[in-house]
């Protein structure tokens, strides 16, 4: 197998006349958490929905978990888990009801053990029997996660995962996601704004601006090359500026 989790090789997205990606190359090495920054309309989202498989490119091909996601998108299906920005489930089914449909739906073996093995990972036993509809915006990310990693996933993506959540569930959202990386090994793929979590949690970040890459390196080397910058948010200013004319 490539010791990349992700490859992809001018990857092109176009909606009619607009252009959303634009020849993107773009590798992301196994054991990865990688944070994908850019402004708003950048294209972050249509490149997690080309890798995940939910959309085609209109030219261009990429490797996700080893596999094409043209010619082999049943394996990258089940080479990887998926926590869009709002996740979406049965409200009026408990918890464990929903992830043992989730778990049926994907074949996982043994689902009943599996899902207990899950919510003790995440730190959620004890909340099967509660209703979804009964869930805060935090504890939905939690079962979200849970619902994405079932079947054992070996690449992660997680379309901004912060979003609407207070600082303690950020702050548990990054333990989450780090124990997932170190302990489980899984690589890690996230779309953000929060500049500040991504310092905390990304070991590289890549910069997309206009469907362009513009910038890709590890969070350490960015940090040590841009010392006149304070902090990742005024480096990530600074590379986007360089960009207008
Ligand atoms: N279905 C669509 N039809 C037409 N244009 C689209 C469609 N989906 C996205 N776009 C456009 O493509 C560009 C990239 O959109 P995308 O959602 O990938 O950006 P993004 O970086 O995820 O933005 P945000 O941070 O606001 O979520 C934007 O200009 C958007 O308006």
């Amino acid at each position: 197998m490539s010791d990349y989790a992700i490859s992809t090789t001018a990857l092109t997205k176009r909606y009619g006349a607009k252009q959303a990606l634009n020849e993107l190359t773009l590798s992301v090495p196994v054991g990865e958490i990688f944070g994908l920054l850019g402004h708003n309309g950048a294209g972050k989202t249509t490149i997690v929905n080309i890798l995940t498989t939910l959309l085609e490119p209109s030219s261009g091909t990429a490797v996700v978990g080893g596999h094409d996601i043209g010619t082999a998108a049943n394996q990258v299906r089940r080479t990887i888990g998926y926590l869009p920005e709002n996740v979406q489930f049965y409200d009026n089914l408990t918890l464990g009801e929903n992830l043992m449909f989730f778990a049926r739906l994907s074949g996982v073996h043994q689902p009943g053990r599996r899902i207990g093995e899950v919510l003790g990972f995440l730190d959620f036993t004890g909340h099967e029997s509660q209703r979804m509809g009964t869930f805060s915006k935090g504890m939905r990310q939690r079962a979200g996660i849970a619902q994405a990693i079932l079947h054992e996933p070996s690449v992660l993506f997680l379309d901004e995962p912060t979003s609407g959540l207070d600082p303690q569930g950020v702050a548990k959202l990054r333990e989450i996601i780090i124990d997932l990386n170190t302990e489980l090994g899984m690589t890690i793929f996230m779309n953000t704004h929060l500049l500040a979590e991504v310092t905390k949690t990304c070991t590289s970040i890549g910069i997309l601006s206009s469907g362009t890459l513009i910038y890709q390196d590890s969070v350490a080397a960015t940090l040590a090359s841009f010392p006149d910058q304070d902090s990742l948010e005024d480096i990530y200013l600074h590379i986007e500026a360089g960009q207008r004319p």
